[in-house]
């Protein structure tokens, strides 16, 4: 049977390719089926795997090689291609003629769309992996196989030529395997003693691609080869190109060998980092994660403090009509924020989180009915939810009932910590505002301010209102389950709950905006209301 060695058949591009290490097991877990196990699974590859061969051997050298009977290994790869449609495959140690050829036979019958050899044959350490006699029976197995990627001494014997010295004489040795065998040849420069580490693909006709990416300073090169192929072989089954394939799985690698040190593995050549992208992008520790959203939104809260609203409020120059509005929207924005808080406590994971929640869902509700006896009694306003508002709650129930915990975590969490904020910032300055006031006239309880003194504040009694430290600790509460939210979740999680706080804090900004917004549009209307 004959490849073609160009191109993978084209069966649709999986996410997730299902991809089959055939290989010998390295207890280290640097190289073999365990180094596969992890590239394929960096690369979002889904991993299986059939053992050639089990190795007694650690980050210093080989010790022992057993090889389970053949028989049993062709039991393993007929029970996945009988059950599992395998998008790919990389075959790693084979350790004798008898194991290539049945690896040989099942390919033939199953025809993987690809099929990447690493031709193992010694260790980094210098260890012989594979007898004498199957050097013939691994050249017949490039007849099933699309990309092969023998290092340089594995090159030399397939070749059988000297090993080479130069870049040159490697490349001239794997256009003389692609051409006789038909078959792509990834040549590696990772055994050349030179400052850069150059890889090239050679196709059958000669023409080549070549990829030098810098020499890493490190002894941690164990398993690069199974490394590499196990991604080549991942990739190619999500892109399709094999230039493309090779190419990022050698940006990949050089990262891996640079993250090594991250690692403390053995005495010897330790292993690559085969999750330092993952690793990377870990989970926020602590309030990291809060802390990145209170930044990320640092236009809005400076923006909140610049509307006209917020300084007239303080100033005591709001117009009366602006403040009712507003009053009108907060109650019928409460009734809804709540609705949203209880849905968040039925899908809070702890009962902890479940009876916050609740209580702050009923805490509005209270909010909403004092607003009316108290607040809205003494000035009555009839209006309906203003758009600013029903666009708010609508992306609030959204989140609510089509998002997960965190998203709807992190879409209420700026109505709690914006307003403890602004609570916290306008109640300061009212404060010391009023105390330079009565400095001159004698000591006068703040909390009377507004209270009927002539010329007292008009907002007076609402902004001694602000800065409650039962609200401020509820936030503080509100803040660490959204960390602890964004801890459990995914990255992609954690894009969402961005995604869904920056749109709250929006809002927060445009709610404080919306009474002048209605007096503006609907002037006739607010002198009537
Ligand atoms: N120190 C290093 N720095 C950067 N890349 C390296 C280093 N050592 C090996 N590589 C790369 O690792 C891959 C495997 O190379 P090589 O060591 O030649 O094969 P093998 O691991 O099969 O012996 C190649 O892409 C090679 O260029
Ligand atoms: C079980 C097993 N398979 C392969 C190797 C050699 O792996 P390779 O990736 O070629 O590694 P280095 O030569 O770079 O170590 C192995 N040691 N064990």
């Amino acid at each position: 049977m004959t490849y073609d060695t160009l191109t993978t058949p084209f069966q649709g591009r999986p996410d997730h390719p299902r991809v089959l290490s055939i290989a010998g097991s390295d207890p280290s877990g640097g190289a073999g089926i365990q180094a596969d196990i992890k590239a394929i699974s960096a690369h979002g590859g889904y991993a299986m795997t059939v053992i050639t061969a089990l190795t007694a051997q650690n980050t210093q050298g080989v010790r022992s090689v057993h090889i389970p009977p053949v028989d049993f290994l062709m039991q393993q790869l007929e029970a996945l291609s009988e059950d599992i449609a395998i998008d790919s495959v990389k075959i790693g140690m084979l350790a004798n003629a008898e194991v290539i050829r049945a690896v040989g036979d099942w390919l033939e019958e199953t025809r993987p769309a690809v099929v990447v050899l690493d031709p193992v044959m010694v260790a980094s350490s210098g260890d012989s992996l594979i007898s004498g006699e199957a050097r013939e029976a691994l050249l017949e197995l490039l007849a099933h196989t699309h990309l092969v990627t023998p290092n340089l001494p594995e090159l030399a014997v397939l070749v059988s030529e000297p090993e080479a010295r130069t870049w040159e004489e490697a490349l001239h040795q794997g256009k003389i395997l692609a051409a006789a065998r038909n078959v792509q040849v990834l040549v590696k420069g990772g055994h050349l003693a030179s400052d850069v580490c150059p890889d090239a693909l050679i196709a059958p006709d000669g023409s080549l691609v070549e990829f030098t990416a810098a020499r890493v300073d490190t002894a941690n090169t164990h398993g690069t080869g199974c490394t590499l192929s196990a991604a080549v072989a991942t990739l190619q089954a999500q892109t399709g190109e094999w230039s493309a394939s090779v190419g990022k799985a050698k940006a990949w690698l050089t990262q891996a060998l640079q993250a090594s040190g991250e690692l403390n593995v053995g005495q010897g050549r330790g292993p690559l980092n085969h999750f330092h992208a993952l690793w990377a992008t870990a989970a926020p520790q602590g309030g990291e994660f809060s802390a990145s959203l209170w930044a990320e939104i640092s236009g809005q809260r400076a923006a909140i403090f610049e509307l006209d609203f917020i300084k007239e409020l303080l100033a005591g120059t709001l117009p009366r009509e602006h403040f009712g509005y507003y009053l009108v929207q907060d109650a019928l924005y409460l009734g809804a924020y709540s609705r949203v808080l209880a849905h968040a406590s039925a899908l809070a994971p702890t009962e902890e989180e479940q009876r916050f929640w609740a209580q702050g869902a009923q805490n509005c509700l209270a909010v909403e009915l004092e607003l009316h006896k108290v607040w809205l009694s003494k000035n009555p306003h009839k209006h309906l939810m203003g758009p600013v508002t029903k666009h708010y709650v609508d992306h609030l129930a959204a989140a609510a009932f089509s998002g997960s915990y965190g998203e709807v975590v992190a879409a209420v969490l700026p109505c709690y910590w914006l307003y403890a904020e602004v609570g916290r910032v306008l109640h300061a300055q009212f404060v010391a505002a009023e105390k330079e006031i009565f400095d001159g006239v004698g000591t006068v309880a703040l909390d009377a301010v507004g209270s009927g003194r002539e010329g007292a504040h008009p907002y007076g009694e609402w902004l001694a209102t602000y800065a409650d430290e039962e609200f401020a600790e509820a936030t503080r509460t509100a803040v660490e389950i959204a960390d602890a939210a964004a801890r459990r979740g995914s990255e992609r999680e954690r894009q969402r709950m961005r995604a869904a706080f920056a749109h709250s804090a929006q809002f927060e900004v445009d709610f404080f905006d919306a009474p002048r917004l209605h007096a503006d549009s609907t002037p006739h209307r607010v002198a009537r209301d």
